[in-house]
């Protein structure tokens, strides 16, 4: 919800901002001379900050050289060598990047007789002229910054006055340039003329300014509390309210994805803002900010619980590496670097994975039931000693009989503890045993008493037989392998046909010479984590959430367990054969069955001619998401019937690249060579999604890899054979028609899909 007053100068790329006349009847705002007064005056203050801001860098540079020569242990010199080449990457980081974006104005009090006016600009991060002195510039994370992305005019939680800035389109090398400035008055009470005040600029035309500034913000609340009645927010439908967010969100995206600081909107805001025990999960209609979200509350919650998280980690999990690469600088540019960011694949690799398997192995492999599988197969090592043991002890042998040593096998599978700590306590228990018998007839034993006994060849060959040493490659090998431990282990688990699927065609001669495929990975994963507690991580965001399977949810649970979860994704978008059918059922598998389920629907990419296209399918899909709105009036969509798919498509790049922004043509998979080679011959220089040739303006992509990415303008060549090209293909189509950040073309020879041709 927001209500503002327009105060905005249409100067030369202000972010696209452009002097906006006011509404008929409401008095002109005599606003031309003093915005330019307001501009030279945060110009100047732009100015200081920059200049501490530089002198921060100098000193953190010097401070890594000084760091260098402490003396002291070599631990802690190591440690605060770290500290200070940390620190001054991150203030070296875009130096040229404008050092606010924002300005909040509290309702004025009066302190000790005096008038006062709290003022704080919002900036990616904190600045200040030394550690010790008054920011000039608060963190976007401090609590104090959470007003600017709450404050509405029928909750202004204190603000009088949110500002606004923007700066001429910011790029590496060349220096900031504040070109305008918006104001909101969300302070009624006061009829919104304490600004000036503050601003120590009043004047004659005072009052005028203040008269139009009151009227303005209770036309905006009027105009809220209908919104408000009508169960509308205050953006209904009609894009957004100001012309600064307008212009971000509408600019044309080039290169890897960028920060969304200065706009989160107050939903994405909540989220962002939610406290390190929450997890939650966000159901996000494409482009609606999930990976955003998900990025920032990252960034959150390293500023906000900064020793937690250096104890306990953060990891981002995406997709695939293309997915990576592209999300990759933007917590850099928030000042966080050094998170990991990887897939789950990458966080199971044990082995270079060798092997691919069938369809049929990886879907099983993937499910759920193979856990279960997995858990038989490792247990089946445990097993009840056919004999009693007799220790020696001195004169003594002492003896359990193997009726108590089933017992104590069976108490310590009941605890449930992984299977290495089973193993010890299993020896402990015996030594407790032992140790009632000797103390019965010999009096008190030693802790060094009971570490010889536990480690005796009697007790040691008991456990070899009772609950042996496990490495999850054995187990693993064993269970794909040999069909009677498959058997065994599958029994009502997997019938005979899948216990065939599963099995290894040509089985290796141990489980050293195995190769293994990239689920296998899970399976060795899952049996890793049963016999020992993998370390976990504070906090885990997950983006693409709904593609995850059974078993790649319980990898990301294992490492959460005792941390908290962001879940992003949106289950129109799923395509894995394995894919979530709810959230309850995946949060239930990421071990967070719990957390809340939290929509998001306003789209901040697509517009909304061809969000309205891509909601055609949704219908077809299957699934139970809430409609996708967007927030764009603007863009282009055509959908063009073709004779000759190739040269269509090089007329359709050649006029994408009379504009400006980044083009992506996106086919079936099968169809990338033969499209690219199209161009090529048209004199057309492309990129790849593994970044090959990623100078070039066009990227042309297989349908499967383009989750999650944007372009300005799409081209998309043939639906049919898209949708045609896996089982959840419809599913597919939806993610490719999602990317177009401006303008999407559709070019088809063949009849397009069902629900399409309507
Ligand atoms: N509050 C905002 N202000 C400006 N831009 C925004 C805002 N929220 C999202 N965006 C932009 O909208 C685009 C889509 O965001 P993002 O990729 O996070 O969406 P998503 O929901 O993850 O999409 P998908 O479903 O395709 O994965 C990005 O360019 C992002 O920067």
């Amino acid at each position: 919800m927001t209500s503002h007053v327009q105060h905005t100068h249409g100067t030369r790329e202000a972010g696209g901002l452009d002097h906006k006349p006011p509404p008929e009847g409401e008095p002109a705002p005599e606003n031309a001379p003093r915005l330019e007064d307001e501009l030279a005056l945060e110009r100047a203050y732009a100015a200081v900050c920059r200049a501490a801001m530089t002198r921060r860098v100098d000193d953190a540079g010097d401070q890594v050289v000084a760091g260098e020569d402490v003396s002291g242990d070599g631990a802690s010199a190591e440690a605060l060598g770290r500290y200070l080449r940390t620190r001054a990457r991150q203030l070296a980081q875009e130096p040229d990047r404008p050092l606010f974006f924002g300005r909040l104005d509290f309702e004025d009090s009066e302190e000790a007789g005096e008038h006062r006016r709290q003022r704080y600009y919002v900036g990616r991060r904190r600045v200040a002229e030394h550690p010790a002195a008054p920011p000039l510039v608060i963190d976007w994370r401090a609590p104090v910054s959470r007003a600017y992305y709450r404050a509405s005019a029928l909750e202004p939680g204190g603000v009088a006055v949110r500002r606004r800035f923007g700066w001429a389109p910011w790029s590496h090398g060349s220096p900031e340039e504040l070109t305008g400035l918006e104001d909101e008055y969300l302070d009624h009470s006061r009829g919104g003329g304490g600004a000036d005040a503050a601003d120590g600029a009043a004047s004659a035309d005072g009052r005028e300014r203040r008269e139009y500034r009151a009227h303005r913000a209770r036309r905006t609340r009027r105009d809220e509390e209908k919104d408000a009645e009508a169960g509308r927010d205050g953006e209904g439908g009609g894009g957004a309210a100001s012309a600064i967010v307008a212009a971000e969100i509408e600019r044309p995206r080039l290169g890897p994805m960028r920060d969304i600081v200065a706009t989160i909107q107050p939903e994405q805001d909540e989220l962002v803002r939610s406290g390190l025990n929450t997890s939650v999960c966000v159901q996000g209609a494409p482009g609606s900010g999930k990976t955003a979200v998900g990025l920032h509350r990252a960034a959150y919650l390293l500023y906000t619980f900064p020793e937690r998280l250096q104890r306990a980690g953060l990891l981002v999990i995406g997709p695939n590496r293309t997915f990576l690469r592209y999300i990759s600088e933007v917590l850099p540019s928030l000042g966080e670097i050094d998170i990991a960011q990887l897939t789950v694949g990458d966080v199971v690799a044990r082995h270079p994975v060798r092997r691919v398997d069938t369809e049929a192995a990886a879907v099983l492999k993937h499910s759920h039931r193979m856990a279960t599988a997995l858990e038989r197969a490792l247990y089946a090592r445990v097993g009840y000693p056919a004999d009693s043991i007799a220790v020696p002890d001195g004169s003594y042998r002492w003896r359990v009989g193997a009726p108590d040593l089933a017992r104590v096998v069976d108490e310590v599978r009941g605890t449930g503890v992984p299977y290495g700590i089973g193993r010890e306590h299993l020896r402990s228990r015996v030594v407790t045993l032992i140790r009632q018998q000797a103390e019965r007839r010999a009096g008190p034993k030693s802790v060094t008493w009971a570490r010889r006994i536990g480690r005796s060849k009697p007790v040691a060959a008991l456990l070899e037989t009772a609950w042996p040493v496990a490495r999850p490659e054995e187990v693993v090998a064993v269970l794909l392998s040999d069909p009677a431990a498959m058997e065994a282990a599958a029994d009502g688990v997997f019938d005979d046909a899948e216990q065939r699927a599963l099995r290894w065609a040509a089985p290796p001669r141990s489980a050293k010479s195995a190769t293994w495929s990239a689920e296998d990975m899970l399976l060795l994963d899952e049996v890793a984590g049963l016999i020992e507690r993998p370390g976990g991580y504070g906090h885990v965001v997950v983006d693409e959430a709904q593609d995850l399977s059974p078993m790649q949810c319980r990898a990301i649970a294992r490492r959460s367990a005792f941390g908290s979860l962001t879940v992003l994704g949106d289950l129109a978008q799923a395509t894995a054969p394995w894919s979530a059918g709810s959230w309850r059922e995946q949060l239930t598998h990421l071990g967070k069955a719990q957390a809340p389920v939290v929509p998001l629907t306003t789209g901040f990419r697509v517009p909304a001619a061809v969000m309205e296209l891509a909601n055609r399918l949704v219908g077809a899909l299957g699934v139970d998401v809430p409609p996708a709105r967007s927030l764009r009036r603007d863009g282009e969509l055509a959908v063009s019937a073709v004779d000759d798919m190739a040269s269509a498509t090089v007329s359709a790049v050649r006029a994408a690249l009379d504009r400006e922004g980044s083009v992506a043509v996106i086919t079936a998979d099968h169809a990338v060579a033969a499209t690219s080679a199209a161009l090529r011959t048209a004199g057309i220089g492309t990129a790849s999604a593994d970044g090959v040739g990623a100078a070039a303006r066009v990227t042309v992509l297989p349908a499967t890899v383009v989750k999650g990415l944007e372009y300005d303008h799409v081209v998309v060549v043939e639906p049919a054979a898209i949708a045609e090209s896996e089982p959840r293909g419809l599913h597919r189509l939806y993610v490719v028609l999602t990317r177009a950040v401006s303008r999407l073309d559709v070019l088809h020879t063949r009849p397009l899909p069902e629900p399409l041709a309507v």
